[in-house]
């Protein structure tokens, strides 16, 4: 078995299911870790690897990391923050992403002054008692485990607080957000505060290189030597763009990381100012 340096397996978190529980294997999986293929399958040994993955529900995660039961997991900012355990986020995933807010039946609710005396059901109770204690609002959290919308309609509470992404689930229950946003969540990688533990580092490069292979392409292109000045303002690169000599006198080829989005644009200002050959590709790993 392949070990961290000191011998021993990290050992990791994954949301065995709900919202974050696929976007987070195939993360992993793209990362180079081997992954279950069975979703009743509990933990998954990678040897090679020198880790072990745990399925867990999202919410359970940090809790498990702030005990150092596991080192390290995948969870979402929000559940972190609610089970006010002593994990800290360490790197963001840029998944999973939405916003936590208050909702009451339209037109009822215009300032969150107005929930004081009020019932606010939510899953999230940690986040919005600790929300509510900050500016003073003296209300009244009911928790439940899910379908908060309903709960208006059925008199248990006169508002919410939940997870919103799409909004449909607020329009199909004739709610509507009002206040400021409580909280923009996504998903986090988490660890325990002070601890670095043996392997994080490489874990956590591993998982960088996924995000900066989703976000940049890589470009390459031809153009004329007096050119070349334009170009690489319009294409600098990460570090600085590699310049090839081209087998045509007074020609280069320049080759740059650039951002995914708005990569379409940036080949067309290439082109205007001469560049030709413009090739994008994906950039499937890296490590920067
Ligand atoms: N549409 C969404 N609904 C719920 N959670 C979402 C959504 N989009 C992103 N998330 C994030 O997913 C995490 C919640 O995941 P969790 O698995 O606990 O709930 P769920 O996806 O609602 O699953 P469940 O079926 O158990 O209710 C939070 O970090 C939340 O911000
Ligand atoms: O803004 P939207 O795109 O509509 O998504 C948000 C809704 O999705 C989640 O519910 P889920 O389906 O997980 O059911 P639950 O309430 O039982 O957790 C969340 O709790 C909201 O209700
Ligand atoms: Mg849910």
């Amino acid at each position: 078995m392949s070990l961290q340096p000191n011998g021993q397996t990290l050992r990791i978190a994954v949301p065995n299911k709900g919202s974050l529980s696929q976007a987070a294997t195939e993360m992993l999986r793209e990362s180079g870790y081997r992954q279950r293929h069975d979703a009743r399958e509990l933990s998954v040994v990678d040897a090679d690897n020198g880790v072990e993955f745990y399925y867990l529900r999202p919410r359970d995660i940090a809790i498990y990391v702030g005990e150092g039961t596991l080192d390290v997991g995948i969870t979402g900012r929000d559940l972190l923050l609610d089970s006010g355990a002593k994990a800290e986020e360490v790197l963001s995933l840029g998944f999973g992403r939405s916003r936590f807010l208050f909702a009451g039946p339209i037109g009822e609710f215009s300032d969150l002054s107005q929930l004081a005396g009020h019932r606010i059901a939510t899953s999230y109770v940690g986040v919005v008692r600790t929300f509510l204690e900050d500016r003073g609002i003296d209300a009244t959290v009911v928790r439940l485990d899910g379908a908060v919308e309903t709960s208006v309609r059925l008199g248990v509470a006169d508002a919410i607080a939940d997870v919103v992404e799409t909004g449909s689930t607020l329009r199909q229950a004739g709610l509507e957000v009002f206040g400021e946003t409580i909280l923009e969540s996504e998903a986090v990688l988490v660890a325990r505060g002070g601890d670095v533990p043996s392997g994080l580092e490489v874990f956590k490069r591993r998982l960088e290189g996924v995000l900066v292979a989703r976000t940049y392409v890589m470009m390459d292109y031809d153009i004329e030597s007096a050119n070349v000045e334009a170009a690489v303002e319009l294409t600098p690169g990460i570090e600085g763009p590699t310049i090839s000599p081209l087998h045509r006198e007074g020609w280069v080829a320049v080759r740059a990381m650039v951002p995914r989005a708005g990569a379409q644009r940036l080949m067309d200002e290439l082109f205007d100012i001469g560049a030709r050959g413009i090739l994008l590709t994906d950039i499937h790993a890296c490590r920067l």
